[in-house]
């Protein structure tokens, strides 16, 4: 049996990022009305999960990652109320957000989160996953940069996270660096350690141009959770495009329960307009997958390109070289400040 014929009948479970991710690539500057005309539109098209919040999640609005037009409630409170079957879900860094976030986003009508750590890092998370469990939510352990631990290594974390009690444990593909032989690797890797009930779920970013083979591969080897945005709205070149896996997997008969039409119409109608750059691989994003580095960090190595005259590129393959995480954004000012020091464009005073 080919493997096509053998994904005939999968169900997979697609959840929405256009207005988490997103976020990131609106540089926090989405207003509440567009957040429901794509929530509702995503909800009208069948999308089962739909994650709402600053870019960073909840304590996200900062200094740091920029503060968004509104607070978490606030844009919770827009949304939940709209839908008519969708479960709207959130982000949370442990650290970055609190157990009281949580409970507050939870009143507002979340009731599915992410529960987000570096992927070497998952002992920092089991008092919110196990909160998120209390609230009786459904919870998933989100292990980003996952290229950053090998297949086993990670499987470990992922063990963890199960312990505390996530019900999914996500490999999360932060710089979009991963090809499909590393998402294989580390879906075969966990679901050799998990519970058979804990689901396994991929998160990528289309950096590389790898975000639907990535996600295929992903399901292929087991997994029934995949994240994804609408014309691809995310970080770096962007999240899976949510309407293009929808219809890939359509023709490999994976059962996504979503209508492709509506989700073509409202990627084309509403999302592309509402873009303040073409979110797309182009030579600073493809950059990111190429050097592995978190996806989140573009606008911010961006704008130090600007500030200190040393290409975005330069900037990126430098953090990459130090294997810079999320949580380090100011080493991304560091970093271009010291290379332009070094570059003689810049003097000692002026910095
Ligand atoms: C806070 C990050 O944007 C989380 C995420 O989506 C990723 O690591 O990728
Ligand atoms: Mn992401």
């Amino acid at each position: 049996m080919s493997e096509i014929q053998s994904l005939k009948g999968r169900k997979v479970i697609i959840h929405d990022m256009s207005l988490r991710d997103g976020m990131h690539a609106k540089r926090e500057q989405m207003t509440t009305e567009q957040m429901v005309s794509v929530a509702t539109a995503l909800d009208d098209a069948g999308v089962p999960l739909i994650q709402v919040t600053h870019g960073g999640g909840l304590g996200g609005n900062s200094l740091q990652h920029g503060f968004a037009l509104h607070s978490n409630e606030e844009y919770l409170q827009a949304v939940v109320p709209k839908m008519k079957q969708a479960k709207v879900s959130v982000l949370l860094i442990p650290g970055l957000g609190t157990m009281k976030e949580l409970q507050s986003a939870f009143e507002c009508g979340a009731r599915s989160v992410h529960v987000a750590t570096h992927c070497t890092e998952a002992d920092t998370s089991p008092q919110h996953i196990a909160f998120a469990r209390k609230l009786g939510m459904d919870t998933t352990g989100f292990l980003m940069m996952a290229h950053l631990n090998d297949p086993a290594g990670l499987a470990q974390q992922g063990k963890l996270m199960e312990s505390y009690g996530a019900q999914t444990v996500y490999i999360t593909d932060s710089a979009g660096y991963m090809l499909p032989a590393d998402v294989k690797a580390r879906v075969l890797a966990l679901r050799a350690v998990l519970k058979p009930e804990t689901e396994i779920g991929f998160h990528g970013h289309h950096n590389m141009g790898m975000g639907i083979a990535n996600s295929i591969a992903a399901i292929e080897e087991g997994a029934s959770r995949i994240d994804a945005s609408v014309a691809g709205l995310g970080a770096g070149a962007g999240n899976t495009p949510l309407e293009v896996l929808v219809a890939v997997c359509e023709r490999m008969g994976i059962d996504t329960g979503c209508d492709l039409f509506k989700l073509m119409d409202l990627a084309e109608d509403i999302v592309v307009p509402l873009m303040e750059h073409m979110v797309r691989v182009d030579r600073a994003s493809l950059t990111l997958g190429y050097a592995g580095v978190y996806s989140t960090f573009l606008l911010h190595a961006k704008r130090a390109s600007d500030r200190f005259g040393v290409p975005a590129r330069d900037i990126l393959i430098e953090l990459g070289r130090k294997k810079m995480i999320g949580g380090q954004e100011d080493m991304i000012v560091d970093t271009a400040m010291t290379m332009a020091k070094e570059r003689g464009l810049l003097t000692d005073t002026v910095a």
